[in-house]
């Protein structure tokens, strides 16, 4: 009898997708300001050369095809989920896919994640990987999406543009949503739940198959310049806080004064941390916050 024939080894494509960890609310910024840091989430991403074709639909697998095999390791890697219809980054891929048509992912695909981004600490563990996700979603389905397309996807998971805009292109970074027409609004308002389900035990071929596609132009960003003297040091709590909870504690209306407080040191921060050689005391003056500051300090433990 002949000897079994070996399996061919499939020959991969490697890649690597960096985002940075981030700090938002920068001063007196809140939900504008973010500047990325040098944490970082990185992944190595190798996708077969030659696959099976994919299944039509989720549900159906073929038995050629096989789901992206997740690995991780560094912070908190041991709490992640690896399935790719429950992880953070391959739900987010999944989504940017669909809206193009593409409905699974691509066979074989192997994603390690290698994280030195703590969770739920404030450095913009979710953020990096919404960004992580719009890039693998681009790079698994050969889309070569522009960073202000990437942007918009990113938008529709998380809502609040600061720590995703820094994340995405790095530096100190202000950036605003955008007024929509009413459409876009309900658009890009439309509940997370909808935007990447839970993958259901009974999913039929239909499931997911249409996701709101977003509209364009959600978000807008500039970046500031920075002054080479100036280091940031992030200080981390020993507790997590989600930060569901943490916009819950704002108030809706806020008074003139402090509204005028804000802007006049936002506007002075922007530069001031620019200029060199930099100015302390007009650096910490305007880093000074009647916004979200003093609601929040309730809920740091001391
Ligand atoms: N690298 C990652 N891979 C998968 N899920 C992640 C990753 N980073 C963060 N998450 C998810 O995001 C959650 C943290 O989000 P959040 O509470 O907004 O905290 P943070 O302030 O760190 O963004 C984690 O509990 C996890 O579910
Ligand atoms: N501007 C947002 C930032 C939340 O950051 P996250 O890393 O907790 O998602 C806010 O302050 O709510």
């Amino acid at each position: 009898m002949p000897p079994p024939v070996p399996a061919p080894t499939p020959a991969y494509r490697h890649y690597a997708i960096h985002v940075p960890a981030t700090t938002a609310n920068v001063g007196p910024g809140f939900d504008v300001a973010g500047i990325a840091l040098s944490l970082s989430l990185d992944l190595k991403v190798a996708i077969p050369t030659t696959v099976p074709s994919a299944p039509s639909s989720p549900s159906v697998p073929s038995d050629a095809y096989t789901l992206p095999v997740i690995t991780y390791s560094g912070l908190d890697s041991t709490t992640v989920p690896l399935s790719p219809y429950k992880n953070l980054l391959t739900r987010v891929a999944l989504y940017v896919l669909r809206c193009h048509q593409i409905p699974t992912f691509p066979s074989g695909v192997l994603i390690h994640a290698q994280n030195n981004i703590p969770f739920g600490r404030g450095l913009g563990s979710s953020g990096a990987a919404v960004i992580a996700g719009v890039l693998l979603g681009s790079l698994l389905g050969g889309l070569e999406l522009t960073k202000a397309r990437l942007l918009d996807f990113a938008l529709m998971v998380e809502r609040h543009p600061d720590n995703v805009t820094a994340a995405l292109v790095g530096g100190f970074v202000g950036s605003y949503l955008s007024s929509l027409s009413p459409t876009d609004l309900a658009a890009s308002s439309i509940p997370l739940a909808e935007v990447l389900p839970e993958y259901p035990e009974d999913a039929g071929p239909e499931w997911g198959a249409h996701p709101p596609i977003p509209p364009r132009g959600i978000g807008h960003y500039v970046r500031f310049g920075w002054a080479k003297e100036v280091r940031a040091v992030a200080v981390m709590p020993r507790f997590e806080l989600a930060t569901a909870l943490a916009r819950g504690v704002l108030p809706e209306v806020y008074t003139r004064k402090d509204l005028v407080f804000n802007l006049q040191r936002l506007a002075v921060l922007t530069t001031a941390l620019a200029r060199s050689p930099p100015d302390p005391e007009l650096i910490y003056e305007a880093m000074k916050d009647r916004v979200h500051q003093p609601y929040r300090m309730k809920l740091v433990r001391t």
